[in-house]
């Protein structure tokens, strides 16, 4: 067994209690072995004065989008998709997605991510960094029928299906799939109600954008005269296996709904307050029984990829959202980033004990804001950035040592980015 020790660190374990222990990992399997005190092993990272966690998960994203950080701010989300988004999106090539999945991956390595959920195109180009940066992902090809005729609709669909059978187990077990229709507004029903019974045939799950702004709500009571997540579950689109991104304009039977179904909730409060979408009711979801995880969505409405900053945000505007300053309280915010994401899903990460697998961020607590070491958790909601991650493990494997990150070329990466996003910047405005 080639083995690696995480020696001397405050850990932090499942019950959110933090005590101070070597972790032995088993880097064969990729599992933690034994939890305990005097370990030896034949690697060894040094965590003392450190706190390992484990490794965030974000259950939400667009990662190519960090190409366009910065170039489409301050809009709501139609007019930002449809004036700014959607035509840049439209020349991107799969080049261009391969070096911002790069770029995005090694921005989410630095701040302690070791798994997340993916919805995007040319996604083989994603998987292929996925496979080269060592974290674990959830990835679909993301479906929009509004717009285009019935053969090229036809085509994105039969796409997201046979891209989700295709790539299940790639990167030696690191990713799974899942079918994704953009939201229940983008895709036409005739789409799902032939798709769906295939996607249930194939034990796929089904990730998508619901209840995300009241423009999108608004349509499908008119039309059909229901609530949005009741026409999801009249499409068998509310499963467990399930997770909808959003859910911020839910009302009570909706969130009964969820419940009862055991579909998952991704909560991304950087973009709902960026595009002024609304405050998801994050408090009443979880009282009602809902898994809630965390998501940071795209970088062009976040700006960025770090979930200690989403954990904040979450923290934030739950309380405000609840107008109660207990609501979504530290311990639960970090549940969320990690087991809520992981267990959303179907991750068997997100949790410090033996036998489950080892994704850990370990975060240097040698710092002034992170002074005094009261309490770890409170710490981790609220004080923590994304550069106080000194080692990110995924799977066993040392993925970021002492802030250099091994299985990327930082520099290169970051160069070619800058050059590919000048590109399509001036493509799109040229
Ligand atoms: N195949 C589709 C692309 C869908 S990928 C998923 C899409 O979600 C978009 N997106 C990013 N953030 C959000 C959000 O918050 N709400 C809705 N869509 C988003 C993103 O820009 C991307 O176009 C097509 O032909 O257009
Ligand atoms: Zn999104």
């Amino acid at each position: 067994m080639t083995s690696l020790l995480i020696a001397g660190g405050q850990v932090l374990r499942s019950d959110m209690t933090v005590s101070q222990a070597d972790i032995l990992i088993d880097q064969d399997s990729g599992l933690i072995k034994k939890i305990g005190s005097d370990l030896t092993a034949e690697n060894t990272l040094q965590a003392a004065n450190s706190l390992v966690t484990p490794g965030f998960v974000n259950g939400h994203s667009h990662v190519p989008m960090v190409l366009l950080r910065g170039c489409a701010d301050d809009k709501p989300l139609d007019r930002w998709l449809e004036e700014d988004i959607w035509p840049a999106e439209s020349t991107m090539t799969a080049d261009d997605v391969h070096t911002g999945a790069k770029l995005g991956l090694l921005e989410m390595i630095k701040s302690g991510t070791t798994g997340f959920a993916d919805m995007y195109f040319h996604v083989p180009e994603i998987v292929a960094a996925v496979d080269q940066a060592g974290v674990r992902a959830l990835l679909g090809h993301g479906v929009v029928t509004t717009g285009k005729d019935a053969d090229k609709s036809l085509a994105d669909v039969e796409k997201s299906l046979e891209f989700a059978q295709e790539y299940d187990g790639a990167a030696d077990g690191r990713i799974s799939t899942a079918f994704m229709p953009h939201s229940l507004v983008t895709v036409g029903s005739e789409y799902l109600e032939e798709f769906v019974p295939r996607v249930r045939e194939a034990g796929i799950p089904i990730h998508y954008h619901a209840n995300e702004t009241l423009n999108e709500v608004t349509p499908i009571v008119n039309d059909h005269g229901i609530r949005p997540l009741d026409y999801a579950a009249d499409h068998g689109m509310l499963e467990p296996q399930d997770f909808v991104a959003h859910g911020v304009h839910v009302d009570e039977h909706e969130m009964t709904l969820l419940a009862e179904a055991g579909t998952s909730v991704i909560h991304c409060p950087a973009s709902n307050m960026k595009l002024a979408s609304g405050m998801a009711p994050i408090q009443r979801l979880m009282d009602a029984g809902v898994t809630v995880g965390l998501g940071t969505d795209g970088a062009a409405s976040n700006n960025d990829l770090s979930l200690l900053d989403e954990g904040r945000d979450a923290a934030m505007l739950g309380k405000i959202a609840a107008n109660d300053a207990s609501a979504v309280p530290a311990e639960t915010v970090v549940q969320m980033m990690t087991q809520g994401s992981a267990s959303a899903l179907g991750f068997h990460s997100g949790v410090i004990e033996e036998g489950e697998p080892a994704d850990l961020a370990v975060i240097d607590l040698e710092k002034p804001h992170l002074t005094p070491r009261n309490d770890l958790v409170s710490h981790l909601a609220y004080s923590a950035a994304g550069s106080d991650v000194k080692h990110t493990i995924c799977d066993g494997q040392i993925l970021m040592r002492d802030r250099e990150v091994l299985t990327f070329e930082e520099e290169s990466i970051v160069k070619q980015a800058q050059q590919t996003a000048s590109s399509l910047v001036s493509r799109v405005s040229g």
